[in-house]
């Protein structure tokens, strides 16, 4: 049996992990090793196997022993800890959450149900580094598979609406925390059907712009905003996260360079864990609507392709019906007046879940299994 290495497990990517490998009973198939950066000598959690105490997660030495190592701690750790383990001669697999190693040519970037041929061969050729795409890029890419794998997309635009989650836990309570402020600041006001809505928006406007407002985290309210800006400042007008967009969804594919363009704004909602994105998509040529249907439900198992009328869109293609779920429903298809080369679409996914977790344990199978 693999010993695997567990990093990060207690965290919020880490949990929703730790709940899909017991659901899919990984832990039968490995020896579990449990580290931590703050709490070892502490018992191990029990997923169905006793695991010991924890394990310090800078101890090179006891990292070594492991034959695979998944980390959900985040890009510092990466840093600080992944080199290391290397210079010291470790040849095992690392599977990782986190961006850092993504774009380093000796790692892949994971998303098995869109690049399976390019994981399955980076194996065969020696590739121990394995790398989670970024949640807006892999759930684009579970969507959209079936336009991938026909070759059928020139460019894509993606403008998204994504959750507090992608910031990570604080994120997600200081959004609840914001609309929880807001709803009490005019909490007498709505007990009174008679009071005057814009004696309310004034009120929540006032509150929104308040220095004491819950924005320690986002810097700036979420709840009753929306931010136009994710991740850093690339200097040249794009933020990091839209420049994800291209470069990892044609790493993912294999391609060297930029063959395929993906371009948008990136944007953070207030809701809690289900990225979604709107596309404008140029079609390499004019491929029926039935189709591209066909095409995108028949790729793999996650992707469900919603009708596009008003009532299947309000009921399936929205964060409070996909959340939890791999599922990644897509919908809105219509050609656009630009061209019947021109192609909408609008998707849903949980970004803990294809978005994070479910990347790494599908590669611990495979790597298992092979
Ligand atoms: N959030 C997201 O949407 C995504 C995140 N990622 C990557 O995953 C990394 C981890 O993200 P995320 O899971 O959100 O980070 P968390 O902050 O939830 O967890 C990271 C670590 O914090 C430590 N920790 C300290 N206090 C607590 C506590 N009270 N409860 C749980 N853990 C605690 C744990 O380490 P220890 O046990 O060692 O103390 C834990 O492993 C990110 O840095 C990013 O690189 C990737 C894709 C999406
Ligand atoms: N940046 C993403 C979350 C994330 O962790 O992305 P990455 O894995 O590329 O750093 C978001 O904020 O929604």
């Amino acid at each position: 049996m693999k010993k695997v290495g567990l990093v990060g497990w207690r965290g919020m990517v880490g949990s929703v992990l730790m709940n899909r490998m017991v659901e899919e009973q990984d832990f039968d198939l490995i020896e579990p090793v449990f580290f931590t950066t703050s709490q070892a000598g502490k018992a191990a959690p029990n997923f169905g196997k006793d695991a010991g105490v924890l394990l310090d997660a800078t101890d090179i030495e006891e990292l070594k022993k492991m034959d695979v190592v998944i980390t959900c701690q985040g890009g510092d750790y990466t840093k600080a800890v992944y080199p290391k383990l290397r210079q010291a001669g470790w040849n095992g697999y690392w599977i990782d959450a986190a961006s850092s190693l993504r774009m380093d040519d000796e790692a892949l970037i994971i998303l098995d149900p869109v690049n399976q041929g390019v994981i399955k061969d980076g194996i065969s050729k020696g590739v121990k580094t394995f790398v989670g795409g970024n949640c807006t890029v892999s759930l684009m890419m579970m969507g959209l598979g079936g336009l991938f794998e026909n070759k059928a997309i020139d460019w894509i635009s993606s403008m998204t609406y994504q959750a507090a989650s992608g910031g990570g836990a604080k994120h997600m309570r200081e959004l609840l925390s914001g609309m929880g402020v807001l709803n009490q600041s005019v909490a007498s006001e709505l007990a009174d059907p008679a009071s005057a809505i814009l004696e309310i928006d004034r009120k929540v406007t006032a509150k929104l712009n308040d220095a004491d407002f819950p924005s320690e985290n986002f810097i700036v309210p979420l709840a009753g905003s929306l931010i136009p800006w994710i991740d850093s400042d690339l200097g040249n007008g794009q933020s990091r996260e839209e420049w994800k967009g291209a470069a990892e969804t044609n790493k993912i594919l294999g391609h060297s360079g930029i063959q395929i363009p993906v371009e948008g704004i990136c944007v953070r909602i207030g809701t809690m864990r289900c990225h979604s994105q709107a596309f404008t998509i140029k079609l390499n040529n004019d491929i029926p609507l039935d189709e591209i249907s066909d095409m995108l439900a028949s790729h793999n198992q996650w992707a469900k392709v919603v009708p596009n009328d008003k009532e299947s869109t309000i009921n399936q293609l929205t964060p409070a019906k996909v959340t939890g779920t791999l599922d990644v429903p897509v919908g809105r298809l219509r050609k656009l007046a630009m061209g019947d080369d021109y192609l909408s679409a609008f998707s849903v996914g949980d970004q803990l879940l294809w978005g994070a977790a479910e990347p790494l344990r599908r590669m611990l199978r495979i790597l298992l299994e092979d």
